[in-house]
């Protein structure tokens, strides 16, 4: 097998960025410990807008091109991101290596004053620009007022203390990375407040013709995490979305059995479709593909047709 002698990862420079490089760096040093880890910075267009919500901007990929592009030319060994803002399609010449790391999947409730949703008095104001997270606050609680917040989740957090939010809510595992867990006011359960496919994971991608690297870093997969993520990801590219649908899907294995829960809402939250299904690990595309299947019988379909309509 192929050494290397130095590893070179791309990085966005955003402080979430770095820590999640430099989680792949510790762990490819806990693997290879003579080998070197460098992490090079690069600023994306992503991280140049921060006036709008995701799905408003030309979303897919934003965050990814300068890295791929970096990746293509070899100056790169493989880039890291969160597996969550990488689309379900590649561009040519690149793919993901399976899955080696996830934090915790869950989405949290932060608010200075109240220590959960339900405690959130009529008509309090909710910060998330997400249509996943606005479909199911509003389903249980239609009084709500949903208001979008950008931003990376420090500035996030600086608009709860200064805006007119009574709360927000963002990923349990950004304010992990950054060591920010004392925020957090609640838990969302992952199994009725359903995470983004793959939120919390980290997604390691490389140039397909670069087999030295991919080699390499093989042992680092963990397969009960890819028969997950898979699920998961194969859920969200069947029912046609990325970033901009509201689209919930967790997976998880346990006693080698794989259940994969799914919902699909409306954005005002008064449809929800949500199903599971549970089988063998290593069948999680076509137990994906099945769920899918049930949740578009169940109506799934016409709530997305609907979502996409009003985007315009
Ligand atoms: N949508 C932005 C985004 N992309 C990745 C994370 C961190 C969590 C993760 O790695 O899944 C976040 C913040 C959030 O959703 O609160």
């Amino acid at each position: 097998m192929e050494t290397f002698e130095t590893i070179v990862i791309g990085s966005r420079a955003s402080e979430l960025a770095l820590a999640q490089a430099a989680a792949v760096e510790k762990m490819i040093k806990e693997y290879y410990s003579d080998t070197g880890v460098e992490i090079k910075e690069i600023i994306t267009k992503g991280d140049q807008i921060i006036d709008k919500p995701f799905h408003e901007i030309d979303g897919k990929g934003l965050f990814l091109k300068e890295l791929e592009k970096e990746l293509l030319a070899g100056e790169i060994d493989l880039a890291v991101h969160s597996l969550k803002d990488v689309p379900t399609e590649l561009p040519a010449g690149l793919e993901l290596l399976g899955p080696t790391l996830r934090a915790d999947a869950r989405d949290v409730f932060i608010s200075l004053e109240y220590n959960s949703v339900s405690e959130l008095p009529e008509g309090a104001v909710v910060g998330t620009s997400s249509l996943r997270r606005t479909s199911q606050l509003l389903g249980f609680r239609p009084d709500l007022v949903v208001k979008p917040i950008r931003g990376n989740v420090n500035t996030r957090l600086e608009k709860l203390a200064e805006e007119d939010y009574d709360g927000i809510v963002l990923a349990a595992a950004g304010l992990e990375r950054l060591g920010m867990t004392d925020r957090i006011s609640d838990y969302f359960s992952p199994r009725s407040f359903l995470p983004a496919a793959g939120q919390g994971a980290l997604a390691i991608e490389i140039a397909s013709d670069n087999e030295g690297i991919r080699e390499f870093l093989s042992r680092l997969i963990n397969k009960d995490l890819e028969n997950e993520l898979t699920a998961e990801r194969t859920l969200l590219k069947v029912l046609g979305g990325g970033c901009q649908v509201p689209v919930g899907a967790y997976a998880r294995v346990i006693n080698e059995e794989l259940t994969l829960y799914g919902l699909v809402g409306s954005l005002d939250g008064q449809k929800i479709v949500r199903d599971e299904i549970t089988g063998r690990p290593e069948f999680a595309s076509q137990l994906a593909r099945d769920l899918a299947g049930k949740l578009k019988e169940a109506g799934a379909s016409e709530i997305l047709e609907e979502v996409r309509n009003d985007d315009g």
